[in-house]
């Protein structure tokens, strides 16, 4: 593949009470974007099919400022069972010292069991941009002007 400039940026990361054999969310192929983040779990769970529960981790993070983590699905999970992010993509702010925690909503029609140890969901890093509002009376225009929501067609 060819190399262009790639970024890296280092995260503290901590593992929470009870998981010292559990595994921090990790890249699954050499160039992946996303890390799967793992259940943490003293037994398994259950999403009910139409419900949502929230999995635990077990690890918090310290993100830089100007950075932010997106929880996202797993199309895999997705596609064979219905499991979706109901808050997809999830966000996790560059002050938050919580523990790190997956939505999951069950679309399928089955009871879906969540294992301790499953890749329940995948985690992307990102660059987020501190917005400053500049309030204007007039915003420059352009040739879609206010047409939207499927004004182009179909
Ligand atoms: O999928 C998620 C989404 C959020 N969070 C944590 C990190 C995030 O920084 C915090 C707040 O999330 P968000 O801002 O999306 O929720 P809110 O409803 O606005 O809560 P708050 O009022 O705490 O900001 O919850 C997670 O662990 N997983
Ligand atoms: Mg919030």
């Amino acid at each position: 593949m060819e190399q262009v400039e790639i970024e890296t940026v280092r995260v503290a990361i901590k593992r929470l009470d009870g998981n010292v054999a559990g595994q921090l969310p990790t890249y699954q192929s050499e160039h992946a974007a996303g890390m799967d983040v793992y259940a943490h779990l003293d037994k398994p769970m259950i999403v009910k099919a139409g419900e949502i529960e929230l999995v635990p981790t077990g690890f918090a993070m310290a993100l830089p400022i100007g950075w932010e983590a997106q929880i996202r699905p797993r199309s895999g999970l997705a596609v064979k069972h219905g499991i979706g992010v109901p808050n997809g993509p999830g966000t996790i702010d560059a002050d938050y010292r919580g523990e790190v925690k997956v939505a999951l909503i069950n679309h399928g029609k089955e009871d879906f069991i969540i294992e301790n140890g499953m890749r329940v969901a995948q985690m992307i890093v990102k660059r987020v941009p501190i917005v400053e509002w500049l309030e204007v009376d007039e915003l420059p225009t352009t040739a879609r002007g206010v047409g939207g929501f499927g004004h182009t067609g179909h």
